[in-house]
């Protein structure tokens, strides 16, 4: 008897679906099955979909609270903007910020999100009491002053130390250097040290515009990924966010380092950064997962807009229909993420952790041809009806059941005052 049992759905397993039936056990995935399988709670999910849920790898979740107040924008004057604001941001703002960007993260059948952001200790609060899985990290920033980049390196550590492994292992904590234009390479040496003792991971946002080459190489005369190679940075415990500007040198060098790459096509064509080489990093073995970003850049947290724009933005720039496989792009939204941070997830498979969303058809999948190309080009996100994290029933009928919805529109309402006076 399985804890829960998913009964006779169209499961995506090993790239393509198929029917079959998932039992749980504690939080991982212990029998896929052709027949019935025995739970204490069981879904007949013969009209359903299931799929691993998405990880969303690379956001800032409560720039919730700044949806709509910088728009059309490029990447540097909406930094100004948002910098900013974010001033006035209490711990309890990020605490509710937090939460609205779960609940629309969950209603899109995202388990799991990696954050860089302040007031951490809040996000991880709210992840774990949302009962959603979350790899964490405070945003550090030296900007060439020795005293800030030891406090920097203090709340990013301290924040490793009081939260790693924390809601029964749904929380990992990891350290966040901003970028390589807002810390200097003797931090992000010193950062890259004290990940290895750890053996903790680094997320970081890198080669995002192309300002942000011309100004590393106006510094270093070199390009963002080289000098952090030269640094001795670039590692498998590493992951970038965006790498939008790489030349076909610096794709080599990340694949020879291991390095994964988080591509957020929403917000790279909102604030006009360019679009990046996801094709021929993935044909080089790349492993390149799908991130939102923040809902100041994005607007939302939808990981089915966000496959759909993955998909088309690269046959644009790749001028072929087939730039990006539909099956890859949901590889990418779902076990890309997991393993980006080195997660045993995203992937309908034994002794994989139990992320799982169970999808109905909505209006708009039907006629359904095929389950692939109509999530990736045809789902709005309505469809997912349950979810399912760490083995546990996080939304069921598509309520969630771990937080109070209406009370985090309420606070987040009243928060909008500070930011327009
Ligand atoms: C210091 S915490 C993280 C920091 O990053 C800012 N941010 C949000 N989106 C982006 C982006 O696309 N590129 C660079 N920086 C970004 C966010 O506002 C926080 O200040
Ligand atoms: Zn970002």
């Amino acid at each position: 008897m399985y804890s829960i049992a998913i009964n006779n759905g169209l499961c995506f397993i090993n790239g393509e679906f198929t029917r079959a039936s998932i039992g749980i056990e504690e939080n991982k995935i212990a029998r896929i099955a052709k027949e019935v399988l025995k739970g204490e709670i069981e879904f007949d999910a013969r009209e359903n979909i299931i799929i691993p849920a998405f990880f969303n790898a690379h956001t800032h979740a409560a720039m919730t609270l700044l949806r709509g107040i910088a728009e059309d924008m490029e990447l540097n004057v909406w930094l100004k903007n948002v910098w900013r604001l974010e001033r006035l941001l209490t711990p309890e703002d990020i605490y509710w910020g937090t939460m609205l960007a779960i609940v629309e993260m969950i209603k899109s059948g995202i388990a799991g999100f990696s954050d860089l952001y302040i007031h951490m200790d809040e996000v991880a609060k709210a992840a774990g009491e949302a009962g959603v899985r979350a790899v964490l990290c405070y945003g550090m920033a030296d900007r060439g002053d020795e005293e800030k980049a030891k406090r920097e390196l203090d709340i990013g550590e301290r924040f490793i130390s009081d939260w790693d492994g924390a809601f029964d292992g749904r929380i990992k904590a990891i350290y966040g250097p901003h970028a390589p234009y807002t810390c200097t390479p003797e931090f992000l040496k010193t950062v890259k040290e004290r990940a290895d003792t750890l053996e903790t991971m680094i997320h970081i946002h890198v080669s995002e515009t192309q300002w942000e080459v011309e100004e590393i190489k106006k510094q270093y005369g070199t390009t963002p990924v080289r000098l952090l190679d030269e640094i001795g940075f670039l590692d498998s415990n590493v992951v970038i966010a965006h790498g939008v500007w790489l030349d076909d040198e610096e794709l080599e060098i990340l694949k020879n380092r291991g390095v994964s790459v988080v591509h957020s096509p929403v917000s790279n064509m909102k604030l006009s950064s360019g679009i990046a080489r996801v094709r021929d990093m993935l044909k080089m073995g790349i492993t390149v997962a799908l991130g939102t970003d923040g809902a100041a850049s994005n607007n939302s947290y939808n990981f089915f807009q966000e496959m759909k724009f993955a998909s088309l933005s690269q046959k644009i720039k790749y001028m072929r229909a087939d730039a990006v496989r539909a099956e890859d792009v949901l590889k990418m939204a779902t076990e890309n993420g997991y393993r980006a941070y080195g997660i045993l997830g995203g992937r309908l498979e034994e002794g994989y952790l139990a992320d799982i969303a169970i999808l109905s058809k909505s209006q708009h999948l039907y006629p359904l041809y095929s389950p692939t190309y109509g999530l990736v080009y045809s789902a709005s996100g309505e469809e997912v009806q349950h979810l399912i994290v760490d083995g546990e029933i996080v939304m069921e009928d598509r309520v969630i059941l771990t937080v109070d919805e209406e009370k985090i529109y309420d606070k987040v309402e009243k928060l909008k005052e500070k930011f327009i006076s």
